[in-house]
């Protein structure tokens, strides 16, 4: 499956926010990772539906909507009128896991699992079919710039086992604390698409931000 940079915009300069994405898109990633926060489920409130409307019409990047909310399936179809090309729930507290996955595959959009570092692999067993990806969180949802738990590398190598005993095709996506180190590490235990945040937006200069996306490029396209 094809290795992808997702650049998350929670440390951007939210003043500038078309700016920012624009300079992410003409280092030529593909993704662009949107960390929705509610307060509740996460302990902070980062943007919500307007705002990712507002990048949709100046952006062609495919947005990963990382949905950390109480009672996403209130939200589901908000979110992809904004402008989401895939939906991403926690399993943690989603009582009817299997009902929102289809919420989501009805109106033909990619749909993907999170997991919280603490929470095991089991619980996805019996919907890993039904998913285009599973998001490993890498630190505990709620904000950029954490440091990297590196009890997540078991746990990729142990997913990837688990969709290839399911022969279908499953992206793995790691989430947090990403830095060329940890995404080698993360690339060599299984994942492909790799969410970057702080790592690029530290960098309040274009052209260092491309510079850190070549790096993280050549870390993960490199074995
Ligand atoms: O979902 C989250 C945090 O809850 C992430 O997407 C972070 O925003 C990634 O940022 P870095 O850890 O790379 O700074
Ligand atoms: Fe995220």
């Amino acid at each position: 499956m094809k290795n992808m940079i997702a650049p998350s915009i929670l440390n951007a300069d939210f003043a500038n926010l078309k700016r920012e994405v624009e300079a992410v898109e003409n280092a030529g990633v593909d993704y662009l990772h949107l960390d929705v926060m509610d307060g509740e489920f996460a302990p902070s409130i980062s943007f919500g539906d307007q705002v990712i409307s507002a990048l949709r019409s100046h952006s062609h990047l495919f947005f990963d909507v990382h949905l950390m909310i109480q009672h996403p399936e209130r939200y589901i179809s908000t979110f992809i009128a904004a402008g989401a090309d895939s939906i991403t729930v926690h399993v943690e507290g989603n009582a009817h896991l299997h009902r929102l996955i289809y919420q989501v595959k009805s109106a033909n959009k990619q749909v993907a699992v999170a997991l919280n570092p603490a929470t095991p692999l089991e619980v996805i067993k019996h919907i890993i079919r039904d998913v285009d990806m599973v998001l490993l969180m890498s630190v505990n949802p709620g904000f950029g710039g954490q440091r990297f738990i590196p009890e997540v590398i078991p746990k990729i190598q142990e997913l990837r086992d688990m969709i290839e005993k399911s022969h279908v095709e499953v992206n793995i996506e790691v989430d947090g604390g990403i830095t060329p180190e940890t995404a080698k590490q993360c690339l060599d235990a299984g994942a492909n698409i790799f969410v970057v945040g702080s790592y690029i937006y530290k960098h309040r200069n274009d052209a260092d931000k491309k510079h850190a996306i070549k790096t993280i490029r050549r870390a993960i396209n490199h074995p």
